[in-house]
Parts: C-alpha cells; sequence; structure tokens
C-alpha cells in the first residue's frame, strides 16, 4: 500500500508570499498602460504579407517548424534550457520594461503539431441509478424520511445499493465506483442507521463511535454537511468536524463536548491526537477512508500511522470501509492488509449482470478483478473528454480565449482550471483578473473586453487562508457561472453543482488524477465536458490516457483561439470586425497577439510583477520535473523550450538560471539519501500498522504468520514488515475475523 505514495510525487504547494506579489496598478500607471496598450492595438500586429495569408499560414512554415521540433524534441534539447542570448534591452535584468514593446511572434518558430494518436478505446462506463427505492433498505423509518424529504433522492445508485447492505450487515468494505455516484450517502446512512439503532443510546460524551477521514478541508466539511442532514431526526448523535484553519482550541472544545461521528482530515486529527487530553477512541465502530489512495497519495502515510495506532490502542473491533473511484494497486493492497473478510463493491461488476441491452452496449467486457493501474477507470457516460495540443509560447492566449468563449459568450457556464502548484494558480488567477476582468483599474474600460456575461475569477489552493478557502468553496458552489483556478485540492470528492467544463491547463500526474480531475464534471447522470491542454511534445501521454481506457478527442487550438475575433476589444492594427470580413486565419493571429500583449505589459509594468512571473514559471517548472518515471519520456523538462514556456507566463525573455536551480534543487534531493531512507521508513510503520492491527492478540493465526510467512520476518520479530512493495503476507495469516461476524463467502478481493 505504501508504495501508492511513490507513484504520485507531490508537487510541493509552498506558502510563498505570492499572493502580494501583483498588486494593482495605481491609476495613473494604469492609464499610461492604456494608452500604450491602444497604442499597440493598432500597431503590433506581426502580420505576414496578404499574398501569404492563407489556412496554413496560421502555423509555422512546415520547414521552420521541422527544424524547431527536432532542436527541441530530440537529443540537443537540453541546449533549449539555456536562456536566450539577450538581446539589447532585453536581460534578465531590463525585464521590466515599458509598456509598449513589441511582442515577439507569437506564431513563428514554434513546434510543429502532430498529428494526435488515435487509439481504439472502449471506455468503462457504469451504470449510476437503479429503480430500486431507499424503502427497499431496512432503515429506520425517519432516516428513509429524511433521504426523501431533506436531500431530495427517492431512488438509490448502484454503489448505495450494493454497499448499503453489505455494511449493514457489519462486514468491511472496498468500494469502487466512478466520481460523482454517491458514494458519500452509501457509508453515511450505515453510519447513522448503525448508530441510531444502537441499544444503549448513545451519549455526545461517549466520544466518536465513527472516523471518517478525508484527504482535503472542504471535502470534510461537505462531509459532515451530509452526515448533518442524515442525523437530522437523531438529534442525539453529534456530528462534528477538524479540519486544521479553525483555532484548535475551539476544536479542543468541541472535542471536550463531545463529538461521535468526527469527520477529520487525517494531518489535523493527528494534531489532536498529539496534544489534546479528551480525544480518545474507545467506542469506535466505525473507520471509513473515503478517497483512500489520495489519503495515502498525500503523503498522509505517517499520519494514518499515527492514527491507527491511537485507534487501535483503544478498540480492535470495527467496521473499515474503504472508498475511492480508483481503485489502484495501492489500495489494493491496502485493502488486503486492512480490512476483515471485505467485501470489494465494484459498481461495474453488477453493471455486467445489468439485462438492459442498452446499458450493456456501455459495458467493458472484461470484468474489473486485476487491481492496478492498468486497468481502466470508469467515466461518467455524460463526461465528453476533449484534448487541444497548444505550443508552448501560444498557451496563455488560447487558455484566455477559452474562458472567454465558455464564460463571456456563453450562457451558465462553469469552469474549473486545474493547475500543477499554489503559485500557478496564483499567478494566473491575478493576471486574469487584472487583464480580462473590467474595472480592474489594470486597463480603462475602454481596452477591456465589453463584457455580455461579466466574468467571475475564484481560486482554491492550499496556501489560502482557510476562512478565504471555505468563503471561495461556498461561492463557486451557490454560483451559478464562474471560472475557478485551482490545484488538485479540489480534485477529490468535491460535489460542486452545475459545473460544465473541466480544465487540465496542466497535465495530472497519474491517470486516477485525470478521473478525478473530470470527475467534477457530469455528476450523479448529468452531462459535462473536459479539456486537457498539451504541448506538441506531450502529444504522446493521449496514448497514455487510452492504456487506461479514457478516450479523448481532439479539438484545435485554432477554433479556441476563433473567439477573439468576436471581442473587438482585441482588434489588430487593421480594425477589421467579424461585422466588416469574415474572420480568417490572419486576423485571428492579429488578435491573439493584442491578448499576448495586454498580458505582456501586464507582467512588464513593475519589478514585483516581473518577479511573480518569473517565480510562477519557476514553480512551473519543478512541478514539471516530478512526473512519475512512467510518464518521462513525455513530460521530461528537456523537452521544454524555456524562451517559449517563459512567453506563457508573460514574459518577454527566458529568464537566466531557473531551470539550473529547479535541477539543482532536484539533485540535491536525489543525493539526500536520508530523504529516500525517511520516506521508505514511513511507509514501512504503515505496513506495520495495518498488519499488527489484526495480528495482535490472535495466538493461532499469528503463529500462522510467522511459520507460513518467511518474507514477514522470524517468529522473533513478529512485528517486522515486509518491503513496502512486497506482497502482503497471505490474507489468512493475518485475519481474524470477530465470531459476531458472517462469514459469507467474498465476493471479490
Ligand atoms: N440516490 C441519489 N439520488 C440522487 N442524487 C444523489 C443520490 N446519491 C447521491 N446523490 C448526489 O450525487 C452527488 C454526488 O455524490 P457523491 O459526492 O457522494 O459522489 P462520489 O461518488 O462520492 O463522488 P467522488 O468520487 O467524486 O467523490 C451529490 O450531489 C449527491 O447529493
Amino acid at each position: 500500500m505504501a508504495a501508492v505514495s511513490g507513484v504520485l510525487p507531490q508537487v510541493p504547494e509552498p506558502r510563498a508570499a505570492v499572493f502580494r506579489t501583483f498588486s494593482k496598478p495605481r491609476p495613473a500607471h494604469a492609464r499610461r498602460q492604456a494608452a500604450a496598450t491602444k497604442r499597440k492595438c493598432q500597431a503590433s500586429s506581426e502580420a505576414p504579407p496578404a499574398k501569404r495569408r492563407s489556412k496554413a499560414s496560421f502555423l509555422p512554415a512546415k520547414k521552420t517548424a521541422a527544424k524547431e521540433t527536432r532542436r527541441t524534441l530530440k537529443g540537443k534539447a537540453q541546449r533549449t534550457f539555456s536562456p536566450k542570448k539577450p538581446s539589447a534591452g532585453a536581460r534578465d535584468g531590463d525585464q521590466e520594461r515599458k509598456p509598449g514593446a513589441k511582442t515577439s511572434s507569437l506564431f513563428k518558430n514554434n513546434p510543429e503539431i502532430p498529428e494526435l494518436p488515435r487509439p481504439v478505446v472502449k471506455q468503462v462506463q457504469e451504470k449510476v441509478f437503479t429503480s430500486d427505492a431507499f424503502q427497499a433498505l431496512d432503515l429506520h423509518p425517519h432516516l428513509i424520511s429524511t433521504i426523501n424529504t431533506v436531500l431530495k433522492m427517492s431512488s438509490m445508485t448502484s454503489v448505495q445499493k450494493q454497499s448499503i447492505p453489505v455494511l449493514l450487515e457489519g462486514r468491511d468494505a472496498l468500494v469502487r465506483s466512478q466520481t460523482g455516484s454517491g458514494k458519500t450517502l452509501a457509508y453515511c446512512i450505515p453510519v447513522v442507521q448503525s448508530l441510531q439503532a444502537m441499544q444503549s443510546k448513545i451519549q455526545r460524551g461517549d466520544g466518536p463511535y465513527a472516523l471518517i477521514l478525508v484527504p482535503t478541508r472542504e471535502l470534510a466539511l461537505q462531509s459532515f454537511d451530509t452526515v448533518q442532514k442524515l442525523l437530522k431526526p437523531f438529534t442525539w448523535i453529534v456530528p462534528g468536524v477538524l479540519m486544521g484553519g479553525e483555532k484548535r482550541k475551539s476544536e479542543k472544545a468541541r472535542l471536550r463536548k463531545g463529538i461521535n461521528i468526527l469527520i477529520s482530515t487525517p494531518g489535523r486529527l493527528v494534531d489532536h491526537i498529539k496534544s489534546t487530553k479528551n480525544i480518545h477512541f474507545r467506542q469506535i465502530r466505525w473507520l471509513i477512508l473515503d478517497e483512500a489512495d489520495r489519503i495515502l497519495d498525500l503523503g498522509f502515510e505517517k499520519d494514518l500511522t499515527v492514527i491507527l495506532n491511537a485507534v487501535n490502542a483503544e478498540c480492535q473491533e470495527r467496521q473499515n470501509v474503504l472508498l475511492s473511484a480508483t481503485l489502484t494497486e495501492g489500495v489494493a493492497r491496502l485493502a488486503d492488509i486492512s480490512l476483515h473478510d471485505p467485501v470489494s463493491i465494484s459498481v461495474l461488476d453488477e453493471s455486467h449482470d445489468v439485462s438492459s441491452p442498452e446499458s450493456e452496449a456501455f459495458l467493458e467486457a472484461s470484468p474489473p478483478q486485476a487491481t492496478d493501474e492498468l486497468d481502466g477507470f470508469a467515466i461518467p457516460a455524460g463526461l465528453e473528454q476533449h484534448v487541444v495540443v497548444v505550443p508552448s509560447k501560444l498557451r496563455l492566449v488560447c487558455l484566455a480565449a477559452f474562458i472567454l468563449q465558455k464564460c463571456k459568450f456563453e450562457r451558465d457556464q462553469k469552469v474549473i482550471v486545474f493547475f500543477s502548484s499554489c503559485e500557478l494558480v496564483e499567478f494566473h488567477y491575478t493576471l486574469f483578473l487584472q487583464t480580462l476582468l473590467s474595472g480592474s483599474g489594470a486597463l480603462a474600460p475602454e481596452h477591456l473586453p465589453s463584457t455580455s456575461t461579466p466574468l467571475k475569477f475564484l481560486r482554491l489552493h492550499s496556501a489560502l487562508e482557510q476562512e478565504e478557502r471555505t468563503a471561495v468553496f461556498q461561492d463557486f458552489t451557490h454560483s451559478k457561472t464562474g471560472i475557478l483556478f485551482c490545484t488538485d485540492i479540489a480534485a477529490r470528492g468535491l460535489d460542486l453543482p452545475q459545473v460544465t467544463w473541466i480544465v487540465q491547463y496542466n497535465a495530472p500526474s497519474s491517470p486516477a488524477e485525470y478521473i478525478h480531475r473530470i470527475g467534477r464534471t457530469a455528476r450523479i447522470g448529468c452531462h459535462g465536458s473536459s479539456l486537457l491542454v498539451l504541448a506538441p511534445s506531450e502529444a504522446e501521454y493521449v496514448n497514455s490516457l487510452a492504456s487506461h481506457k479514457i478516450n479523448v478527442s481532439e479539438v484545435k487550438m485554432e477554433d479556441i483561439l476563433s473567439v477573439l475575433t468576436k471581442d473587438d476589444c482585441f482588434k489588430g492594427r487593421r480594425g477589421g470586425s467579424q461585422k466588416s470580413r469574415a474572420a480568417g486565419p490572419q486576423e485571428i493571429r492579429e488578435r491573439a497577439t493584442v491578448l499576448q500583449t495586454l498580458f505582456e505589459d501586464y507582467v512588464h509594468s513593475s519589478e514585483e510583477t516581473v518577479s511573480g512571473a518569473k517565480k510562477a514559471l519557476q514553480s512551473f517548472i519543478r512541478a514539471y520535473a516530478t512526473y512519475p518515471r512512467e510518464l518521462k519520456h513525455i513530460f521530461h523538462i528537456r523537452l521544454l523550450h524555456l524562451g517559449h514556456m517563459a512567453k506563457s507566463f508573460g514574459l518577454r525573455d527566458a529568464p537566466k538560471n531557473l531551470c539550473a536551480s529547479a535541477m539543482k534543487k532536484k539533485k540535491a534531493n536525489l543525493k539526500r539519501p536520508d530523504l529516500q531512507r525517511k520516506k521508505t521508513q514511513s511507509k514501512q510503520r504503515l505496513a506495520e500498522i495495518l498488519r499488527s492491527e489484526y495480528a495482535s492478540g490472535m495466538e493461532t493465526g499469528g503463529t500462522k504468520v510467522r511459520k507460513q510467512n518467511t518474507r514477514a520476518g522470524p517468529a522473533s520479530q513478529p512485528a517486522a514488515p515486509p518491503a513496502p512493495r512486497a506482497q502482503p503476507p497471505p490474507r489468512e495469516q493475518i485475519k481474524h475475523p470477530p465470531p459476531s461476524r458472517p462469514q459469507a463467502s467474498r465476493k471479490v478481493c
């Protein structure tokens, strides 16, 4: 199980003080800038002569492009890292140039956009709803009426139909079903039903009976909200959430009063275990790990070890439930060693039994028994996935054009854009706010896009104050429209209603993360779309996705950029508009250049903004260096063209020494065996804890383990864990089902 944490290298989200990096330009400055931009709008076109205007001219001439591709993609790619020889007035220290500087060509010297592979992919899909009502379950009538009237739900989803009876029987379970299929209620309903039915009525002061661990604070709040609603008729059971951000003192006070269903992020719970005297786990009946694979991925192993130690020390008999939309090898192994005679619930299994021919048409032929990541993950049926290949220089304008198209020229669009770090979120958020948003003060209103629908930008990442995080989460949840820039903290579990588009501006580092990110749309049978932005050198990623049964269809960058012709704010020097003449590739190029100029002018408007852009670029490079080994042939920093990347941060030149410092840092880490050792040790500790959870006190079983499992270490050292990636000991050696639990045969595991 510990191996999972190695699969997804973490992009650190340092709490850099990036938020103050961009200050609003003063009005006088803004006026000067506006005037400069006006000049540029009239004079910055890099249009080739009219004769050369053709569709093909939209992209660079093939010869140049091929040369460039060779230079950046082949062996000598390393050279692309060295910053460009500074031209006069364009040295590193000279980055802050006056607005009005000419924007270098966006459309020349780009690598050729390769033909995208078109692998034949048969996606895995699940049936979301069943026709069975909650009344069919043996639940307290008040619980059923709460589900019907408060939650306004009548029929069960497939995962609920399969999981609730199993959990009510008292079994451990590993639950996998697609994103947005109702897993939260699949565990919350049995927890509430079982606790309200306890013979000796639960007292608040008893402390936690159920412990629900989730990876992020927003998810903790969301799950708490669901539990709270379900508990309406059972007022004597008290739910509570611990999630950091709140004052520890007030959390302590709430713990002291008593919380019966405790929802927490691992880190905060560990905090309390270590520092709060009043926390105990004597009554624990349920341990739920929602987004179980993520809890391990995020480097929570250490925290989980502390939590399991604390819980095991006070209580051995409980139900354990692991849930995730992505059953990775790691989670399956965790299930193997931590669950007690578990039932493996996969909605896909049931889908195979569905007799309706139309639903069968969607189904994957092979059963989902294998548990490694090469298996396909289910994708919601209403989700359309797209990919666009964009040369690095054009990334920024392409993202802006996409956002304008969706949120300005279409109605009721809610878009989430994923980035790989806090700095990237903060940089793009501030940049777009200052340049695209009316009244931001960055430009005089006459030079801003005439918004037909007001743009609303929000951002969410781990370096924000909790108050702001919660406010943003609530705001986006209740908004009908808006653009949320975020890191992967929003990728898991969040149920944000009516999200129409997911944009992955930086490709995710694993297919599982891809699935969770796109899973923020098309939830519970709804429709939604996603767009993955790739560089030409990353086109191969489409095949990588296909090997996990993920199918993406291509959209052309030109089609995205063409929206700029709808907005006269981006008119080029000849001032054409869609009214006066048809928008051709040339006009699109001109307008894209005007937009890029707007960005560059803002970035170069002060030292502070230049430095913010450089930091963001550096953060991008750092994140890029952390793709896992199996994706390194696609995402390798050697394949990046620094000068072109700089452009996508509004920088006119490649800053010096950026890559060198990023590489140095990486090398330094590689040279530190103590870091590697620490990582291995924490993985081993977790394996040990999970095993001892069931091995301790089981004389016969325990002896059997020691005899049969030589890998587990000599009999005199029962606690010694195998190496993290080693196979877990055979289940019967570590399992000791309590007599009260039914011994029905396992479904799949
Ligand atoms: N039986 C049901 N009928 C109608 N809506 C439901 C039902 N069960 C859950 N939902 C709704 O479906 C949405 C998704 O549920 P939930 O967040 O539990 O999905 P999930 O499977 O946990 O997703 P993820 O894998 O992304 O965490 C929520 O808005 C929830 O209220």
